[in-house]
């Protein structure tokens, strides 16, 4: 007979709470790696809805992609809203932990990467094995242009048949396609719907990355980053990334 199915057993708990392994004797290490797993778990399945929304798009199904898009942009929100758990851990806290992450850094995620190129943010930094898959097919982003040339939208071929490893580079006939619809949402209400729901996402991302910004200025200043980077400087560098960029140049058209 096979064992009856338990909580602990379906969670595979066992593995779950045994896989948070503290080098130091520092108490805030523990909570340091709860918060990267469980960063990592929310990027698993945020990665598994986009995967979803990607083949909802690409079939113009625009309707029932906003589900997995909303879902995306709600975690997101948990992800921001875990640096403040994070912050209860001061820089006199860290530093008596940080030697011992040698070169390891949250650059290296894997999984945050193929979050980025899922939804348009190519090259730059070395790709991991999820990332490498996923920058080899169209993004989120190109996929939202293709449903646009199919409504009739007279798109470039730059925008359409690009080469998907390469970054997206802006385009102007693109953004007054997308203007088009913000014009007339009325006319391209699932486009308009589509558009928004991808600026949430956008939007979320460039608010966890302030908040990461922040926290890593109040917890270790300007001191360079174990993975290599100059640190504060580097991380406000990416600010400026946007996965949609002309769903946010357009809004000066309007
Ligand atoms: C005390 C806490 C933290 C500090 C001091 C910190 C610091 C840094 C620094 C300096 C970088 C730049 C790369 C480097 O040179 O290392 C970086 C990158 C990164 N960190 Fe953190 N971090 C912290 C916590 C977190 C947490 C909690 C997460 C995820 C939830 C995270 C995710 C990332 C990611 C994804 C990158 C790559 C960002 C990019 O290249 O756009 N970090 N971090
Ligand atoms: N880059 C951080 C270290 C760090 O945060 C980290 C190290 C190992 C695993 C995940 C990390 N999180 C994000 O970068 C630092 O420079 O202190």
């Amino acid at each position: 007979m096979t064992e009856p199915m338990t909580y602990s057993r379906y969670l595979a708990l066992d593995q779950l709470l045994s896989a948070q392994h503290p080098v130091s004797d520092e108490h805030d290490e523990l909570l340091f790696i709860v918060i990267h797993q469980t960063k990592e778990l929310w990027l698993k399945q945020a990665i598994a809805e986009l995967e979803v929304a990607l083949d909802l798009v690409r079939t113009d199904r625009l309707v029932e992609a906003y589900k997995g898009l909303a879902r995306v942009s709600r975690i997101q929100a948990v992800m921001t809203l875990s640096w403040d758990v994070l912050t209860t851990m001061t820089p006199s806290d860290y530093t008596l932990f940080r030697g011992v992450l040698g070169t390891s850094s949250g650059f290296q995620s894997d999984q945050f990467r193929a979050v980025e190129t899922l939804l348009g943010l190519r090259g730059g930094g070395v790709p991991g094995p999820l990332t490498t898959r996923f920058a080899a097919q169209p993004s989120l982003w190109d996929e939202a242009n293709a449903a646009l040339a199919r409504a009739g939208f007279d798109l470039p071929d730059a925008a359409l048949k690009r080469d998907w490893t390469q970054p997206y580079r802006p385009d102007p006939a693109v953004e007054a396609a997308w203007a088009q619809v913000y014009r007339d949402p009325h006319r391209w209400w699932e486009l308009y719907q589509l558009a928004e729901k991808l600026v949430d996402i956008d939007d979320a991302l460039a608010t966890w990355r302030h908040k990461h910004v922040l926290t890593v200025s109040r917890v270790i200043g300007m001191k360079p980053g174990t993975g290599g980077t100059p640190g504060v400087p580097y991380l406000e560098s990416t600010l400026a990334k946007r996965a949609f960029p002309e769903l946010w140049t357009l809004r000066t058209l309007l």
